[in-house]
């Protein structure tokens, strides 16, 4: 895994090392500069051969503009035509952007026009489109929306390029939470190249979809270890190893019992895929507990899973007075009100491991500081999508929701944070962007963007197989935070490795495959 780094932490990281004299900005700038032209190069081969070649360059008024001058340069002694355009007033420019203005611009003879940001698309519409553009308009400084002929010189330059790279972040994008700030404008790059560490605005909310590509440049700044509140992005390739080893030794018990608790007739088909998916990832048992009206139709279609009656929370005590349970599930087709809350109130104070999901979770809607004050402080991951997560976390909800004027805007990682905190145990935020947060502040993303886009994951019953595989990796003795990273992972993993043409049965299928390549 590695950190993501939200602007400010960036900054102050920066100022730190500039400060500590090993470096300056302007030597920072220039690695920066030249870490962008180097990811085009290696991006865009085609572009190799720089005869005739044309790229325009849009600066804006802070450092990310000072960079977009250090990719001119290097594109022009590299033999391209260059066209570079400034937003604002070059005497207002901070001064490593100052300094790589005037070495563009030069002096004498070899003077250079930089024209400003309103002649952008009058130039495209006389010159015809350039084969590179790249956004250096705004990066981790952006702190409101983008004025209307900005959006327009990024779009018609973006569209009409035939190659868009954006440097840092697109512009408009904030780094931290990955919103558009003020009017979404909904551009795609083809490539962002970053510095030093992504940021979560490369994969939360609109960030996920700016860039076809990320690329993440190494500029010497030195790496910090993991504290607290960074959050750290998914991202290994074999991320799960350990999950698909299992001790050869290991006893049917010594992987855990999973006990996932069903609705009544015609509705235990969630309970039966979770189930599914909990036995796959390898707990060792996994029983499905039946109201006594559901027990034929759940008997009738399951072999290695057993089945247990639970009428009521009563019943729920007896079966949990076997100790060997050691995980249970909670919420797919369990139906919402009194009845669920109560096998929910019993469930937690057995002191197993629990996942509550889907109607668990809004059964809890009316009161959910009463939820909160079961699970705080014990081993419990609640899996809510947006919509059960509003019902729990309203007031985050509106938060996460709101259109974000001024930046750094609200993120996902703010408010699954706060939620974790309040509930005072896991909680994973479903997603295109996944969030999951621990109650002491830890958090981790994973985005099914890019190489990691799995679009077929848009399908019914999905929830019900990730709530699956956290249940089965809690009842092997996982902790919630990596129980939820893991099922998280392997969930994408497996809409990857099966493709098009998912339904929700295939995920576990697809699971063993999964899992033998990462051995
Ligand atoms: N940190 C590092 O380690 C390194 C950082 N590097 C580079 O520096 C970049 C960060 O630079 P930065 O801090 O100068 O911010 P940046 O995004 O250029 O803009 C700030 C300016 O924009 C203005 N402004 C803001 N929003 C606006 C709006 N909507 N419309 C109009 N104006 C708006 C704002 O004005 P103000 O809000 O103060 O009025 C201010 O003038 C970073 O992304 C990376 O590329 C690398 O060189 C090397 C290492
Ligand atoms: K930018």
């Amino acid at each position: 895994m590695s950190n993501l780094m939200t602007g400010g932490q960036m900054r102050t990281h920066e100022q730190a090392v500039i400060g500590g004299g090993s470096v300056t900005g302007l030597a920072l700038m220039q690695r920066a500069g030249q870490g962008v032209f180097d990811a085009i190069s290696q991006a865009f081969p085609e572009l190799s051969d720089a005869c005739g070649r044309r790229a325009l360059i849009l600066c804006g008024p802070g450092n990310n503009g000072g960079d977009g001058f250090v990719v001119a340069h290097l594109l022009a002694a590299a033999g391209w035509a260059v066209d570079v355009a400034l937003l604002g007033e070059a005497g207002h420019l901070p001064p490593d952007a100052a300094a790589n203005h005037a070495r563009w611009v030069g002096t004498g003879a070899k003077r250079r026009d930089v024209l400003s940001l309103d002649q952008v698309v009058p130039l495209i519409a006389a010159q015809g489109a350039p084969d590179l553009v790249v956004d250096a308009v705004f990066g981790t400084g952006l702190r409101r929306g983008l004025s209307a002929d900005v959006v327009e010189a990024l779009r018609v330059s973006i569209e009409a390029a035939r190659h868009s790279v954006a440097v840092d972040i697109l512009s408009g994008l904030c780094a931290d939470s990955g919103k558009w700030l003020g009017q979404a404008a909904d551009l795609t790059v083809d490539l962002t190249v970053t510095f030093h560490t992504a940021k979560p605005g490369h994969y939360l909310a609109a960030g996920g979809r700016a860039t076809r590509r990320l690329v993440i440049v190494d500029i010497g700044l030195p790496v910090q270890s993991a504290r607290i509140e960074d959050a750290e992005l998914i991202d290994a390739p074999a991320y799960s190893g350990e999950v698909a080893r299992k001790d050869p030794a290991s006893h049917k018990y010594g992987s855990g019992h999973a006990l996932v608790l069903s609705g009544g007739p015609g509705r235990t088909g969630a309970a039966r895929l979770a189930a599914r998916a909990a036995l796959r990832i390898g707990a060792g048992l996994v029983t499905i507990a039946v109201p006594p009206g559901a027990q034929q139709e759940v008997a009738c279609q399951i072999t290695a899973i057993m089945l247990t009656r639970v009428a009521d929370s009563e019943a729920l005590g007896v079966v949990l007075e076997d100790k060997r349970y050691s995980a249970l599930c909670l919420g797919p087709g369990l139906g919402v009100g009194e009845r669920t809350r109560s096998l929910v109130s019993e469930a937690l104070s057995a002191g197993r491991s629990v996942v509550l999901d889907a109607d668990a979770l809004t059964s809890f809607a009316d009161d959910p500081m009463s939820l909160f004050e079961q699970v705080r402080g014990a081993d419990v991951v609640l899996t809510p999508h947006g919509g059960e997560f509003a019902r729990l976390f309203p007031d985050l909800a509106e938060q996460l929701r709101a259109v974000a004027e001024t930046g750094p805007a609200v993120s996902k990682i703010d408010v699954v944070r706060a939620a974790a905190a309040r509930a005072g145990c896991t909680v994973l935020l479903k997603g295109a962007d996944t969030v999951i947060a621990a109650p002491d502040g830890r958090v981790r993303v994973h985005a099914a963007c890019r190489e990691r886009a799995a679009p077929w994951l848009a399908t019914a019953g999905a929830g019900d197989v990730l709530a699956g595989f956290v249940t089965g990796l809690m009842a092997r003795g996982l902790e919630p935070l990596e129980a939820a990273s893991h099922a998280t992972w392997l969930h994408v993993e497996c809409a990857r490795a099966f493709g098009p043409g998912l339904i929700a049965e295939d995920l576990p299928e697809a699971l063993p495959g999964v899992l033998k390549a990462l051995l």
